[in-house]
């Protein structure tokens, strides 16, 4: 067996991590041989709850997971660490939007991005899912200087999942039929789900998803706006936001990072750009990127932008810009 794996997770008292934590210590992410040590990162008022979860992981008596080190305070959380999961922030309430969160929240990651900075491993992946997702992976990036650019990520895995599965349920066949649905942008309602290069296998071979639904009125409207919005209606539905499907997006977001794309298949992460798509360099942005085995990734290019999947990449993109703005202000001021 391999050298365990040191995996931070932060918010690991919350809703999310509950799920997530279990799938990682299983082996579901980092693969059946892979050791995993794991790191639990809450707040002071947590800790009892955090204790709580340490009893019930140890309680599951898990082949994989060598160490468990719950811990309130940052500096010794990020020693060390190859992977982030960066959960722990402010969830929306009902009413509010995602932008809304963003004062409270950038702080936290500004705090994150230094101990990232002086005590992670350089090699440390990073995947940002507390909102605004994308602005505090921008801004833990720019607090930790030292470390690559491509090795910070925001999930909007979950996004891509809530469009492949509405597709499939559209169309009667298994999720599993379906592939290449893209996320463009923010993970907010301005995102951009785009089935231009979507795919299902359907009992008459594999088609493109505009053909076999026929329906370009639903693509172009219904469908954008259903998985726009799905995180509200889940905290319209529950009163919570969403958390079991956040925390199996997480959990497929990082397998894919660790072990690769298959091939014909690519995914969406919200990452740094450079400069690819008119989507000025740094922002972080959510593109289609295929991975290979050694977890380096390439953003899938020359993909044919029509007028408008133009302009809802530019209504994202400037969204993203006022929120880069916003939070370097909060971080600075
Ligand atoms: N990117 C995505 O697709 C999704 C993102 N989210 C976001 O994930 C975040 C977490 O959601 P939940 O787990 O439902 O929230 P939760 O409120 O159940 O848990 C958040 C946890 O983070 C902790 N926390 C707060 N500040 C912290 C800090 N500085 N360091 C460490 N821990 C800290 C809290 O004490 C709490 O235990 C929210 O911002 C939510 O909006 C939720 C669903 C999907
Ligand atoms: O703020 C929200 O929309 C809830 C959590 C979330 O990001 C989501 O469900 O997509």
């Amino acid at each position: 067996m391999s050298e365990p794996l040191k995996v931070l997770v932060t918010g690991a008292a919350g809703q999310i991590a509950y799920s997530l934590v279990i799938s990682i210590a299983k082996g579901d992410v980092f693969g059946a041989d892979q050791p995993v040590h794991l790191v639990l990162l809450d707040i002071p008022p947590m800790k009892a709850v955090l204790d709580g979860v340490v009893m019930e992981l140890m309680d599951c008596a898990l082949p994989l997971l060598t160490e468990i080190t719950p811990l309130v305070e940052e500096a010794p959380a990020f020693k060390d660490i190859d992977v982030a999961c960066l959960v722990g922030a402010m969830p929306r309430k009902e009413g509010m939007e995602r932008k809304d969160l963003l004062a409270a929240n950038v702080k936290i990651f500004k705090s994150q991005g230094n101990s990232l900075e002086k005590y992670a491993k350089k090699t440390v992946k990073v995947v940002v899912v507390g909102n605004p997702a994308n602005t505090n992976a921008f801004i833990a990036k720019k607090y930790a200087p030292s470390i690559p650019a491509e090795n910070f990520s925001c999930l909007t895995r979950l996004d891509q999942n809530r469009g492949q599965a509405q597709i499939a349920s559209r169309l009667g066949v298994p999720n599993k039929n379906v592939s290449n649905v893209i996320i463009w942008g923010n993970h907010s309602s301005t995102q951009f789900p785009d089935v231009s290069q979507a795919k299902v296998v359907t009992s008459a071979g594999v088609k493109s998803v505009r053909e076999a639904v026929g329906d370009d009125d639903w693509l172009n409207n219904a469908f954008i706006t259903t998985v726009q919005k799905r995180g509200a209606a889940v905290i319209a539905a529950r009163k919570l936001s969403s958390a079991m499907s956040a925390a199996k997006a997480t959990c497929d977001h990082l397998r894919d990072w660790f072990m690769g794309t298959k091939e014909g298949t690519f995914t969406s992460m919200g990452i740094v750009s450079d400069g690819s798509y008119g989507i000025p360099a740094g922002l972080v942005y959510s593109f289609p990127v295929t991975i290979a085995k050694d977890g380096s990734y390439k953003i899938v290019q020359d993909i044919p932008i029509s007028d408008f999947a133009r302009q809802k990449m530019d209504a994202t993109k400037k969204e993203l810009e006022e929120e880069r703005d916003m939070a370097c202000s909060v971080c600075e001021g």
